[in-house]
């Protein structure tokens, strides 16, 4: 657990870049800085790891106070992710992974084998291993920029804007390859972000920040939608939070059976304007029209693909946006991959206008919202 007892950062004479904050980042939890340009998210975490030192209060890790521990150290035991992954440009992939725990005193070989599993952990075949930074996409900078922070198997990660200079689509299986690991390795993350979005899509708990370095509100992300503190905090999770809140509810919305058609097969006769193809698995292809297909199989060619799948028992805005998405206006939802059957936009506004989903939770918004 990280925790900030009163810490204020006064650069020079200015007002302070941090106002007296006091926040705990709980173990295994991803706990999320966000808030305008220069409210002191940067600073807020740099002083975590001593990169910036406090002009008062205190910084416990674990309870200790990390005044009392070396800075070097510190700054070797906590991972540390910046925007553009900040590779050392003439090191490889692999030996750039395997500088830290190199710092730490392991052995080559030691550190070697710890490099090449935290890249494949984050997703990068061993064949990266050789590159340097150059011959990498951004999103995969960032990947090894992750392996790296993880190579030294920190209790501790911070990441400052680690996605927002990757493409968004990169963007986002960063995103959810980071849940995935956070899961997986219970690591103790605090990430900055502007990106309210990201902040909601990662964080157990989110901080707003304000001009001046002000704590504004500390909550989960369900929370601060449906409660924000103030008008700043209003503002700043936009317009849209109604539709985000969405996310974390859950309630039953009637299931529609729908009769498939198997993809490469031939249609026969069928009436309705849109049906769903599926493969020999049940898992679904896409969406065709029949008149466009006739009288051969079902192809590639004949598939209208718009439209996101919810998952079975997944948010009230997974089930909605899969009906708004689908051309056929009925909403396909599976269970492991396979259909399971369909719902109606109308059907799932019903049951949010009488109020029956239940109460925003704490959880992180389902996999079939990301
Ligand atoms: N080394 C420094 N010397 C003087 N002022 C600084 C220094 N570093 C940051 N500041 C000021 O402190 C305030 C907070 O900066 P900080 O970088 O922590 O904000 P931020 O929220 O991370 O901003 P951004 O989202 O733009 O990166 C800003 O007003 C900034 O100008």
């Amino acid at each position: 657990m990280i925790l900030l007892e009163g810490v204020t950062k006064q650069y020079g004479d200015a007002a302070p870049a941090v106002d007296n904050l006091t926040l705990e980042a709980r173990t295994g939890e991803i706990t999320v800085l966000v808030g305008p340009s220069g409210c002191g998210k940067t600073t807020s975490l740099r002083m975590i790891n001593r990169m910036i030192e406090p002009t008062s209060g205190r910084i416990l890790l674990d309870g200790k106070d990390t005044s009392q521990v070396p800075a070097a150290k510190l700054r070797r035991d906590i991972g540390y992710v910046i925007q553009h992954a900040g590779l050392f440009p003439h090191r490889t992939v692999l030996h750039n992974v395997m500088t830290v725990p190199r710092l730490n005193g392991w052995g080559r070989a030691r550190a070697e084998t710890r490099a090449r599993e935290v890249l494949e952990l984050v997703g990068l075949p061993g064949d990266f291993a050789a590159r340097y930074p150059a011959q990498l996409s951004g999103g995969q900078q960032q990947r090894v920029g992750v392996a790296r922070a993880l190579a030294s198997d920190p209790s501790v990660i911070l990441m400052d804007e680690p996605f927002s200079a990757v493409d968004p689509i990169a963007r986002e299986g960063l995103q959810d390859d980071l849940l995935r690991l956070q899961s997986e390795l219970g690591t103790t993350i605090v990430l900055v972000t502007h990106d309210i979005d990201e902040a909601i899509k990662l964080g157990n708990r989110v901080a707003v920040l304000r001009q001046g370095g002000v704590l504004a509100q500390f909550s989960t992300p369900a929370d601060l939608l449906a409660h924000p503190a103030d008008d700043f905090v209003a503002d700043f999770v936009g317009r849209d939070r109604g539709y985000r809140a969405l996310s974390f509810q859950h309630a039953d919305v009637p299931l529609h059976p729908e009769e498939p058609v198997a993809f490469g097969q031939p249609l026969g006769h069928r009436e309705e304007p849109w049906l769903l193809a599926v493969d020999a698995d049940s898992r679904p292809q896409g969406w065709i029209i029949p008149a466009e297909v006739g009288t051969g199989s079902i192809g590639p060619e004949h598939l209208h693909r718009a439209g996101t799948v919810a998952a079975e028992g997944g948010s009230l805005r997974s089930l909605l946006d899969a009906a708004l998405s689908s051309p056929s206006g009925r909403g396909v939802v599976v269970r492991d991959g396979a259909l399971v059957g369909t719902v109606r936009a109308q059907e799932v506004l019903t049951v949010i206008q009488n109020g029956s989903a239940p109460g925003a939770g704490d959880q992180h918004a389902d996999t079939a919202d990301r």
